[in-house]
């Protein structure tokens, strides 16, 4: 029995890799639309789904394939991640000064057993001036983030405090991780 983590994410990877579980990488071909006119939270989830599923097809009976998704959450808005830098200015624009939501949507698959559930953080983050957004933009990292920032890399500048999981921000809630892998008895401590 192996455990996959169905992400090409090299966040989740690391998170994964701190709390000394032994699994294997194959990402997902799963392609993601954050404009889905679904709840947040449940589009979190849905395709945090989509993307174990994917992967479970491939995997072999008795392999345990996890997926995640995140999306950041302003007003009721969704931002992923930026399609380029003018994307990225407009995401970090918005999110200036203001409190959102990061949520990550887990699945867990196991054969026919598929166990789901979300993560949600508030964040607060600091009033930025548009010089410190084109600087942030031009150290590359808005990249590849949900909301165009890192709270895990220089983007821990732009954020006041935070209510709720840290890990979830980055990219898997650990502690809802451990939950889920339990009800297919994996107990990860
Ligand atoms: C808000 C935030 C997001 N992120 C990252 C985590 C995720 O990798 C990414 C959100 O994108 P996702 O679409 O959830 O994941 P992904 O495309 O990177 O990987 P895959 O679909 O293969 O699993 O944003 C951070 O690293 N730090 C942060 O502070």
């Amino acid at each position: 029995m192996a455990i996959i983590l169905a992400s090409a994410s090299p966040r989740r990877q690391q998170l994964l890799e701190q709390i000394g579980c032994a699994f294997v990488v194959m990402a997902s071909d799963f392609s993601e639309d954050n404009t889905l006119d679904l709840p947040a939270a449940e589009l979190a989830v849905m395709q945090a789904k989509a993307k174990a599923l994917a992967v479970a097809e491939k995997a072999n009976a008795g392999d345990i394939v996890i997926g995640a998704d995140t999306i950041v959450v302003l007003d009721g808005q969704v931002f992923g991640k930026p399609v380029d830098k003018e994307d990225a200015c407009r995401m970090l624009t918005s999110l200036s000064g203001r409190k959102h939501q990061v949520i990550t949507g887990l699945a867990v698959v196991q054969g026919n057993r598929v166990v789901t559930d979300y993560a949600m953080t508030a964040v607060q983050f600091r009033t930025l001036s548009a010089t410190e957004i084109e600087r942030y933009i031009a150290t590359g990292e808005p990249e590849d983030k949900a909301g165009a920032y890192a709270i895990q890399g220089v983007g821990a500048l732009l954020v006041e405090n935070i209510c709720g999981c840290y890990t979830n921000i980055v990219g898997l809630p650990l502690v809802t991780l451990a939950r889920l892998m339990s009800e297919v008895g994996v107990v990860l401590l």
